[in-house]
């Protein structure tokens, strides 16, 4: 689990709304012109993308067999998915294997415009041979500063892909002014507020912001802290009891994003939780809720692991293996948890814990394959 032995290849999921940039922001990335000024080395990079044709990238095909494979100028690697993406993953494993394409070092997953990604996590988690051979660094998404609000308010993907990053890039801010800037800012913060936001111009931002974000893999425990950002959640105490399903508009399809059915909220606990009530609890919500529960991260304090934090994290009905830290970031010892949701009453959310979290006392920790 420690970075040191994780031979692993980092994959960075890019998304963002359509036409928000971020092919501009991976053909900059790409370019070796780029990494010159910031006299770094570029990264061998393995770019999939999942939308033919979508990228002007001016590449030599190396495979032309299988039509998948390219050579970029800035020795690149680059194919479009046809099929599933554990072919595709597979294809590009072989080959640098086989030594017939780079030994790419990362790779990068620009998904289309309107996609939900979470699919393509799913595939990420679920596949044992992926999982074994690579693993998600993070999710970066795009954001345009002219059109974000509007397509925030007219497309629930555009919601999701918000919610669900680790890195929000703000596009196009040479087009806005900065009236607009402010105020999608403070959207972005309200709709997730533990991704910080970056402002990008013409694809321009610092690599640091894209790769080793180890978002889902957060071993340290002052990052880890950083990471869940629980201070900039509202606070929720308290809840509703559990008579009701938590749906605030169970007849509402999940098909507009207005951001008053989002709520972004935090929940703390003061005592050590029983870890089968958590659990309990986290799988009754991706059970019942899971289209609801746009991105769950916590900190929590296991009864049965005194002084080793347990780090959790989902994405929908999506729940990553569990880390254990090895000590706390500091003194505060208590179980935190942050939450974006849709549609879910955060009172529930509340209550649903503590009732399991009150009830459940023992039994083996396997759930979320810790
Ligand atoms: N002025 C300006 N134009 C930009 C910026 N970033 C991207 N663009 C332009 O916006 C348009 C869309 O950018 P893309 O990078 O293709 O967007 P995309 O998200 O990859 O688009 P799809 O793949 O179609 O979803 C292009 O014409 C870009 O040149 C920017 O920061 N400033």
């Amino acid at each position: 689990m420690a970075d040191a032995v994780d031979v692993r290849i980092p994959i960075t999921l890019l998304t963002g709304f359509l036409g928000s940039g971020k092919t501009t922001v991976l053909n900059n990335l790409l370019k070796p012109s780029f990494w010159e000024r910031l006299l770094r080395a570029p990264p061998l990079t393995a770019v999939i993308m999942n939308e033919f044709g979508s990228i002007g990238l001016d590449h030599q095909l190396v495979d032309n067999t299988q039509g998948t494979m390219a050579l970029l100028s800035g020795g690149c690697v680059c194919c479009e998915i046809q099929g599933s993406l554990v072919p595709t993953l597979k294809n590009l494993w072989m080959g640098r294997r086989d030594g017939k394409i780079p030994p790419y070092e990362r790779i990068i997953i620009e998904t289309t415009g309107i996609a939900d990604p979470t699919p393509i996590l799913e595939t990420l988690l679920r596949s044992d041979w992926v999982a074994k051979r690579h693993y998600l660094d993070g999710v970066v998404t795009t954001v345009d500063a002219v059109f974000g609000s509007g397509q925030l308010d007219q497309h629930f993907e555009a919601v999701r892909q918000v919610a669900g990053a680790d890195r929000l890039l703000l596009t196009k801010t040479d087009l806005a002014d900065a009236a607009t800037i402010a105020q999608l800012e403070s959207r972005l913060a309200s709709l997730n507020p533990a991704a910080p936001v970056v402002q990008v111009q013409h694809g321009n931002v610092s690599p640091d912001h894209i790769f080793k974000l180890r978002a889902y893999h957060q071993s340290e425990p002052v990052k880890a802290k950083q990471w869940l950002a629980a201070e900039n959640f509202r606070l929720v105490t308290g809840g509703s009891p559990l008579k009701t399903s938590g749906i605030l508009n169970p007849s509402a399809p999940l098909h507009t994003g207005a951001d008053g059915r989002i709520r972004s909220f935090s929940l703390q606990f003061e005592h050590a939780l029983p870890w089968a009530g958590v659990a309990e609890a986290l799988e009754t919500l991706a059970e019942f809720c899971s289209q609801r529960l746009l991105r769950m991260k916590a900190i929590v304090n296991v009864q049965e692991y005194p002084g080793r934090p347990v780090v959790l994290h989902a994405v929908q009905h999506l729940f990553y293996p569990s880390i254990e830290l090895p000590a706390w970031p500091d003194d505060d010892h208590r179980s935190r948890f942050v939450f974006i949701t849709a549609d879910l009453d955060e009172a529930f959310v509340s209550q649903l814990l503590t009732s399991f979290t009150q009830t459940v006392t023992t039994s083996p920790r396997d759930t979320f394959g810790a």
